[in-house]
């Protein structure tokens, strides 16, 4: 599915946070957003799932507005893995998992065996099978990321929304999940701290800068040393690998 920001406006009291944004992601894209502390990342990640209603502009999902998609139904199409997810503490890995089938029951119908299999491959997915017993409260913070993908991935959904999905997990976890979120068939938005692993796993990064789009391209048109120095305020050098358009960059010390 394709999702387009049109103009996003959103701010609270006289202060604008996300501004007049504008891009397209295309179908099975994997788009990242990146973009210093408090420049809007979660903000404009929250108005593209609508949890948040923009000021003004709009968010089309398939040439569709959110904003005329009743809740149940768009969370049928949308997943969205936040930074800091609350669970009940008093559950199973497994529980956590399977409320990501929620939007797909409905009043009448029990749980199914294709839920089941939902949750367990969700599960596999993420490396958590074996934890499907233990207690949510017990996990660590990489595993509780984990499981928190495996939600959204038991949802089903044709477009995710990652906000900082690598935060807490181990380099190889890092690598496994974007490696998934970007082999899977549907269409990703992450926003990324690491800007390594954004030009390695996304096919394109938009930079936010105070609200706005600074740019927006594929890894080796976005990540250069000027924009790094002007929107990151870092020195860095970018060096180029043998795959097309990723390059990686070595921060400088001074
Ligand atoms: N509901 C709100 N009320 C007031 N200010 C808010 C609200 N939501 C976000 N902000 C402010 O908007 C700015 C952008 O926040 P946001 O969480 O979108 O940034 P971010 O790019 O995701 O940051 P980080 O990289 O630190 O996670 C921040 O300065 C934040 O304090």
């Amino acid at each position: 599915m394709s999702v387009v920001a049109q103009s996003l406006i959103w701010g609270v009291r006289r202060r604008t946070i996300v501004s007049d944004v504008s891009f397209k992601v295309v179908r099975g894209e994997t788009l990242g957003l990146i973009g210093p502390n408090g420049s809007g990342k979660s903000s404009l990640l929250r108005l593209l799932a609508g949890l948040k209603r923009p000021i003004s502009g709009r968010v089309e999902i398939n040439g569709q507005d959110i904003a005329q998609v009743p809740r149940k139904a768009l969370s049928r199409q949308v997943a969205f893995v936040q930074q800091s997810a609350a669970t009940d503490t008093n559950v199973t890995v497994a529980d956590v998992v399977r409320l990501g089938r929620t939007p797909h029951r409905s009043a009448l119908a029990g749980w199914s065996d294709g839920d089941e299999a939902a949750v367990a491959h969700a599960l596999d997915r993420v490396d958590m099978a074996s934890r499907k017993r233990q207690s949510w409260q017990t996990l660590s913070g990489g595993e509780r990321q984990r499981v928190h993908i495996a939600r959204a991935l038991a949802q089903a959904p044709q477009v995710l929304f990652l906000d900082e999905p690598t935060n807490h997990l181990d380099i190889h976890h890092q690598i496994e999940i974007l490696r998934m979120v970007r082999d899977l068939d549907l269409t990703s938005i992450i926003a990324l701290h690491d800007l390594n692993l954004a030009a390695m796993f996304c096919d394109r990064i938009v930079v936010l800068e105070a609200g706005a789009v600074r740019a927006c391209g594929t890894p080796d048109a976005v990540l250069t040393q000027e924009t790094l120095h002007d929107v990151f305020r870092v020195k860095a050098h970018i060096v180029p690998t043998p795959e097309a358009h990723r390059p990686h960059i070595r921060f400088s010390p001074e």
